[in-house]
């Protein structure tokens, strides 16, 4: 299996900008390669959570994926500062500086480093559907509020998974989001009228080399 390298771009900075109480969308991912979708979710949730920024946190390698094919860190960035494209959404490669690759140990570290801020997890409802599976996911429900974007054709199997299952009580209505920021976890808010197919996996060609979206 390749070792991805993490080695820090000088794009992206660890912790971006904050101020004492503000909301922030945190987007996890592997961004390999990132594509409009990335961009549209997190416009998507910056206004229906009314968030004041979204985070994208760049993983060094999924612990769950095969990271053949994984490019370097530097290279996700760079293209990921580009597709962005918004002065909302900032690119952080946080977890290769701090050393973490568990979502459960990156949300621990940024609230020994972050005080003040409202976090929320982002994720796909791809990333639901199989969310039992991560480290600890019970614990991460109870540290940061949840938002789930639909993402055909995952919606069924996502809502029937065992996590959706297990926090069934802890969603809130939809017309609801805007609360969710200021909620104590576990609570978590599944979001629809935003439908994408794109994916990284749709824009990687068998060579390694990246379409864009
Ligand atoms: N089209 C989409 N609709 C909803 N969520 C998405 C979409 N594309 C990506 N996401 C979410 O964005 C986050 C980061 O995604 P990631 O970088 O893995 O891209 P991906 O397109 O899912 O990649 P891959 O095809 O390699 O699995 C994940 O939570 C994922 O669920
Ligand atoms: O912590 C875990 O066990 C865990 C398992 C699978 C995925 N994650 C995180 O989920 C986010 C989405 O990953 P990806 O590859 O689907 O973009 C990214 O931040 C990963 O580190 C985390």
């Amino acid at each position: 299996m390749q070792q991805a390298s993490t080695a820090q771009p000088s794009a992206a900075r660890a912790l971006p900008f904050y101020t004492n109480g503000m909301r922030v969308g945190l987007l996890g991912g592997s961004f390999n390669p990132p594509h409009a979708a990335h961009r549209a979710i997190s416009q998507f949730a910056l206004k229906r959570l009314q968030l004041d920024r979204v985070w994208w946190l760049l993983t060094p390698g999924n612990p769950l994926k095969n990271h053949d094919g994984l490019r370097a860190l530097a290279e996700r960035a760079e293209a990921a500062q580009r597709v962005a494209d918004d002065p909302r959404i900032d690119i952080s490669c946080l977890e290769a500086v701090i050393g973490t690759r568990y979502t459960i140990d990156t949300i621990i570290q940024l609230r020994r480093r972050v005080a003040g801020v409202h976090f929320v997890w982002i994720m796909g409802a791809d990333n639901l559907a199989q969310f039992h599976r991560w480290k600890d996911w019970r614990r991460i429900a109870s540290d940061v509020p949840i938002a789930v974007i639909d993402r055909p054709p995952q919606s069924f199997r996502a809502l029937a998974a065992p996590a959706a299952q297990a926090l069934a009580r802890y969603r809130l209505p939809e017309n609801q989001a805007t609360r969710l920021a200021d909620q104590q976890a576990p609570a978590w808010v599944f979001l629809t009228g935003m439908k994408s197919k794109l994916s990284s996996t749709g824009l990687r060609n068998p060579d390694g080399s990246w379409r864009t979206a």
